[in-house]
């Protein structure tokens, strides 16, 4: 009986006039309906507009690299609008709200990390909540929310302020070593490391005196290899090919360094526990003591998260505050104002004073316009399936008709700068000013429908099922850091010409102009506020 392959084999043959066996015939036929597919394929993101592409053999990577954060990106969207198309692998770069809302929130699952970012993920973190996906991620993340409710992170308040104190005592050391100036970026980073060392793991690093340079020098040794000028080239070779990540290159596998020294110290924590104890015995408001009683998450994937926690908080905490710091040097109007409010509440603030905020108007108010203006990282994403996403902001088409939603096809990439959405002068009309008065009256805030809809209406800790489960943690410790430097210390520039950008590795690095070669930097005059 004659087979299907048989029939269009004889077809073939008969069109071709010779007779060619079954191993010629079916590859051509095959090799040739995979070019028919590829050449009839939609156009990705048909109809958006595309930006004149800097460079031909870099794409948009280099000019977005060495620009400062969210300026390559923010001034096509002053021009274009928010959302507009780029070369593969990066497709549509877009700061829409409905299109953010849609894929990170309705249809989360429908859109994954890149295959560029979930290696580097794993390298950096492990495989933990981050990196997980679909029903893994919704797995691990039922397991972990208890963890970091507001009750949980509440019982963390006298460890972060413990640490905190210490990081306040060393400041006036560093500032009368250092005539005033203090690196505000190395010492909060100092601070929430040890920070973490204690919340997540019950262990003191003892970063501010200096303690465990190894995870301190290997965190700045791989960041700072990726934020200089032609860092970009590791990564535009990354994207390009994604299996590169696997081969024994130093700068690629030196991205792994910290989870290689935080995962043995988890793991022999965990072991212990395992060894000496029954879980509800175990005693400590640590997460990992927490998540040991729960006993819902056990041995590598639990190690792999408490170094996930570690990696994931530490430094985006610091950058958040070190940011904020720097935005009330530049602003002395808002730090007296903010230094005000804070030592008139005449007491040491609680938990839960700082978490409600009801006391703090102006301080929620810096707080949030700092995390607008300041988002420490962004969001890239790939579409498992073909889907249609809303616009918020329509795209007019040359002939006047308006594009109201973007047909994405399988395999479609995006890019989601979070400091593009957060300052978009469309809807901000002032994106790029930092005025914390904005948050004061709900009349001088853009409608809600132009805003994204994670906390606080801003992108910065994401949205929807994959929303940054630190979010509360990250708060405290913010509002501990900032409360215990401003009642002690004033902060200003140290000089008129002082200029500092912010570059992407990980979370957003302050790197100060004239003082490239350090990389992280933030040199900030400090003094004793006097009363
Ligand atoms: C100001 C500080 C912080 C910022 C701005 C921030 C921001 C973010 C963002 C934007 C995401 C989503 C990433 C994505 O899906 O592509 C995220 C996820 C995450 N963050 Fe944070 N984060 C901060 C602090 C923390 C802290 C303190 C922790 C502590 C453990 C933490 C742990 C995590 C974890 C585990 C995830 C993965 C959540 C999931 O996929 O379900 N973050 N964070």
């Amino acid at each position: 009986m004659p087979t299907i392959l048989d029939k269009v084999g004889g077809v073939i043959n008969e069109i071709e006039g010779g007779t060619y066996p079954l191993w010629i015939w079916a590859p051509v036929a095959v090799l040739g309906l995979i070019v028919l597919r590829w050449l009839t394929r939609p156009e990705p993101y048909k109809g958006v507009p595309e930006p004149p592409c800097p460079s031909k053999l870099w794409g948009h990577f280099q000019s977005a690299h060495v620009t400062p954060a969210g300026r390559h990106w923010g001034r096509y969207f002053d021009v274009y609008g928010p959302s507009i198309k780029v070369n593969a692998p990066l497709g549509l770069v877009t700061a829409d709200p409905a299109t953010i809302h849609h894929v990170l929130t309705t249809n989360c699952y429908s859109y994954t990390k890149s295959t560029f970012t979930r290696p580097f993920v794993k390298r950096l973190i492990g495989e933990g909540l981050v990196w997980s996906e679909g029903d893994m991620h919704k797995l691990q993340r039922k397991q972990l929310v208890p963890a970091f409710s507001q009750e949980a992170v509440n019982l963390m308040g006298p460890i972060i302020r413990d640490v905190v104190e210490r990081c306040s005592d060393k400041v006036g050391q560093l500032m009368d070593q250092g005539n005033g100036i203090v690196d505000i970026h190395d010492i909060v980073s100092k601070t929430t490391l040890d920070v973490f060392g204690r919340v997540a793991l019950n262990l003191d690093f003892d970063c501010i005196e200096d303690g465990s340079p190894e995870i301190r020098r290997k965190w700045r040794a791989q960041s700072n290899t990726i934020i200089k000028p032609d860092g970009f080239k590791h990564i535009a070779v990354l994207r390009a090919f994604p299996w590169i990540a696997n081969l024994p290159v130093p700068v690629i596998q030196a991205q792994g360094d910290v989870k290689a020294v935080v995962e043995p110290l988890a793991g022999d924590i965990i072991e212990t526990a395992r060894r000496n104890a029954n879980a509800s015995s175990i005693k400590g408001n640590d997460l990992l003591s927490m998540l040991l009683r729960t006993g819902e998450m056990t041995g590598n994937r639990l190690r792999d998260n408490i170094s996930t926690f570690i990696v994931a908080g530490f430094d985006s905490t610091s950058a958040s505050a070190t940011w904020c710091l720097y935005a009330l040097a530049r602003n002395q109007r808002v730090q007296n104002k903010l230094r005000e409010e804070l030592l008139a509440f005449g007491r040491e603030p609680t938990e839960k004073d700082l978490a409600s905020m009801a006391a703090f108007p102006y301080f929620d108010a810096v707080i949030k316009e700092t995390l607008r203006m300041y988002p420490v990282t962004d969001a890239e994403r790939v579409a498992l399936e073909d889907d249609v996403v809303p616009l918020k902001f329509p795209i007019t088409k040359p002939d006047g008709s308006k594009i109201t939603e973007l047909h994405i096809r399988k395999g479609d990439s995006m890019v989601i700068p979070f400091i593009c959405s957060n300052r978009l002068n469309l809807v901000w009309g002032d994106g790029d000013n930092f005025r914390p008065e904005r948050w004061l009256d709900e009349k001088t805030m853009p409608p809600k429908d132009q805003l994204t809809q994670g906390w606080s209406n801003l992108v910065t800790f994401s949205e929807g099922p994959r929303l940054c489960i630190g979010v509360r943690l990250a708060l405290l410790e913010m509002k501990i850091i900032l409360f215990t430097l401003l009642r002690n210390y004033t902060f200003s520039l140290t000089s008129d010409k002082f200029e500092v950008n912010g570059y992407f590795f990980a979370s957003l690095i302050p790197v100060v102009k004239g003082h490239e070669e350090k990389g992280a930097y933030m040199p900030l005059r400090v003094a004793h506020y006097e009363g």
